[in-house]
């Protein structure tokens, strides 16, 4: 679990479309450096949120200035990690733990879908941010004033549009310093998360609705059977 609170900006050292080392699992790996400052507690199998996405370490130098991950199939279809190159810059963050306060959300690192930038505005010295959804059906989990993690960055919604599948987003100077996003022209893409709140919500409102509907002593029956019964009566008559 993340907070959405990035901690550093590294680069990427290497990426291996095969990587046939034991660090590397036969598959996509990704090395990063510049992030000397999280990884002085490192351990394999750590995980950390890189541009959004939680990523588990396989392997760290002596040093303990750079981290190896692998990067699994279902990772490079829901985020745009696959984009990524040498010198790419990917925001950090380690994993929470007892100590941390939670300034910003609760982010899991699990990528929904991308979105693209479509408009890159300032406002005074911050940017305002509007994207477009790549997968449409995550809009009704973005509500105005609520949260997203987009590249692993905790926001505050300040706009959406429904009709587009567009949301905005404020960008202060403080956070402008500290992650990768102003580094992002229109048309770039970026890692959404959407906050699990309104997913939990959908999902229990859904599981009860039908419970109830299986049952023909619940509340929803039997507002369902008294006005079915009231239309049959007045039709009768
Ligand atoms: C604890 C944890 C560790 C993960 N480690 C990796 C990883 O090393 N490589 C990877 O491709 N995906 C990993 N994932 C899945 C990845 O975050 C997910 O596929 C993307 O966020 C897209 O939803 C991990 C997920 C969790 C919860
Ligand atoms: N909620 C907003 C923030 N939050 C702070 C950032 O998440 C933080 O500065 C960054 O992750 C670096 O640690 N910042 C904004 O600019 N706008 C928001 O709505």
């Amino acid at each position: 679990m993340f907070t959405g609170l990035v901690e550093q900006i590294g680069t990427v050292l290497e990426y291996k479309d095969q990587d046939t080392s034991a660090s590397g699992g036969n598959g996509v790996s990704m090395t990063i450096g510049d992030c000397a400052s999280i990884l002085t507690d490192v351990h394999l199998g750590d995980s950390i949120c890189t541009n959004g996405v939680c990523l588990t370490v396989t392997e760290f130098n002596e040093e303990q200035t750079q981290f190896k991950v692998g990067i699994a199939p279902e990772t490079l279809r829901r985020s745009n990690l696959g984009d990524l190159k040498v010198d790419s810059k990917v925001n950090l963050e380690r994993a929470v733990n007892s100590e941390v306060r939670m300034g910003g959300h609760v982010v899991q690192g699990h990528v929904d879908t991308v979105a693209e930038i479509t408009k890159r505005v300032p406002d005074g010295n911050a940017i305002t941010f509007t994207f477009q959804l790549r997968d449409k059906e995550y809009m009704s989990y973005i509500v105005e004033k609520g949260f997203i993690a987009i590249d692993g960055t905790s926001l505050t919604v300040t706009d959406v549009n429904y009709d587009t599948s567009e949301f905005s987003i404020m960008m202060v100077s403080y956070t402008q310093a500290k992650v990768i996003m102003p580094s992002k022209k229109e048309g770039a893409t970026v890692n959404i998360e959407v906050d699990l709140t309104g997913k939990l919500i959908e999902k229990q409102i859904e599981i009860n609705l039908a419970n109830q509907i299986e049952n023909e002593n619940s509340a929803l029956s039997k507002l369902i059977s008294s006005i079915v019964d009231k239309k049959l009566s007045q039709l009768s008559k």
